[in-house]
């Protein structure tokens, strides 16, 4: 068996990857009708869309198979994505890449593949549409160009998951995007009894900069937020911009007191921005934070609602201080 090396871009195309925040999200019936019908298209009994992460390739869609993700060493696709066509595999015993492979060898027992690069909107290839059978088959011309098609279809899938879920000034997930996510994160944290912390934070006085200096400033303010927020929060939280100047953060596995630290950290480098950037404004913020609790939050909407709260009451004091 033959480990397949990473391609060249490989940096850049993870984080082509991670920016569409699609990873460990539900099945979605887009994607699934498409699998599915590859599947009876092809008549093959597994159709697959994976996408390569760091050391997994993780499925958004699998049809014919019970599992969500194997380690990238021993992936088909992790090979299919250094080429720029489809790569087809006709038996797998017979190709010194993958005859060995535990997939071969043992379940499922792998025979056939064929696997059609799956790119982002950059270029980059992020996994493919793959079909997989367990008898040697052959693959003509009109099969690759109907792959091709397939797998163009998935892409626009993607594209419309990122527009719809992602903002565009900021690169964070929108409101939409924010909610789905945390919700889902939310669940896994319930069910592993982990605790879970929501922020909900609005700028202060963000329309004075947009009065004072213009919109196109007060969208560099709200761009220059947005990046303290991705640098200073972990991977694995949940970071959107909810609409005008709010944004909320989700942080998986944390208590309050974690997340009171987490927020000290993240105040020390708003305010050496403020320091460095010596810009006529600084940025400012409330912030509400609340940890989750079952019996009072029913579900992502309650919690960000009591964290607005909190948020609100902070700002309100901080106004009467003002005064
Ligand atoms: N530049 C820019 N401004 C926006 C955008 N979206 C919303 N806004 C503006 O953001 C402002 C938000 O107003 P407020 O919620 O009153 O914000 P504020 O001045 O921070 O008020 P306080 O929260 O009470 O301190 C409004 O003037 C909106 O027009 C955007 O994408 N770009």
């Amino acid at each position: 068996m033959k480990i397949a090396e990473f391609p060249p871009n490989e940096t850049a195309r993870i984080e082509a990857l991670h920016s569409l925040h699609i990873l460990d999200t539900p099945p979605e019936e887009r994607f699934d009708r498409l699998t599915r019908l590859a599947r009876r298209l092809f008549d093959v009994p597994i159709a697959i869309v994976t996408l390569i992460d760091v050391n997994r390739q993780w499925f958004k869609s699998c049809v014919g198979l019970d599992i969500v993700e194997t380690t990238r060493n021993v992936s088909f696709c992790s090979h299919a994505i250094l080429s720029d066509g489809i790569t087809v595999v006709n038996d797998a015993t017979l190709d010194d890449r993958f005859s060995g492979n535990p997939q071969v060898t043992g379940e499922p027992y792998i025979r056939f593949y064929a696997g059609c690069p799956i790119r982002s909107e950059s270029g980059h290839k992020l996994g493919t549409l793959c079909l997989v059978d367990m008898k040697a088959r052959s693959f003509d011309a009109d099969d690759r160009a109907l792959l091709k098609d397939l797998a163009a279809m998935v892409e626009q899938e993607l594209a419309a998951v990122r527009l719809a879920t992602i903002d565009d000034l900021t690169k964070l997930s929108n409101r939409r995007g924010f909610e789905s996510l945390a919700q889902h994160a939310l669940g896994l944290c319930k069910r592993i009894g982990r605790p879970a912390c929501l922020l909900y934070v609005d700028l202060d006085k963000f329309k004075q900069i947009n009065d004072r200096f213009g919109h196109a400033e007060g969208d560099i303010a709200l761009a220059d937020f947005s990046s303290l927020l991705a640098g200073n929060f972990r991977e694995s939280d949940v970071i959107g911009r909810l609409g005008g100047d709010e944004f909320s953060v989700f942080l998986t596995n944390t208590s309050i007191n974690e997340a009171r630290t987490v927020l000290g950290h993240f105040e020390q480098a708003v305010q050496q921005f403020n320091r460095h950037r010596r810009r006529e404004y600084e940025l400012s913020y409330s912030v509400g934070i609340v940890e989750f609790d079952a019996d009072a939050h029913r579900d992502i909407g309650a919690l960000m609602q009591s964290a607005d709260a909190l948020m609100y009451e902070q700002k309100k004091q901080r106004r009467a201080a003002v005064h």
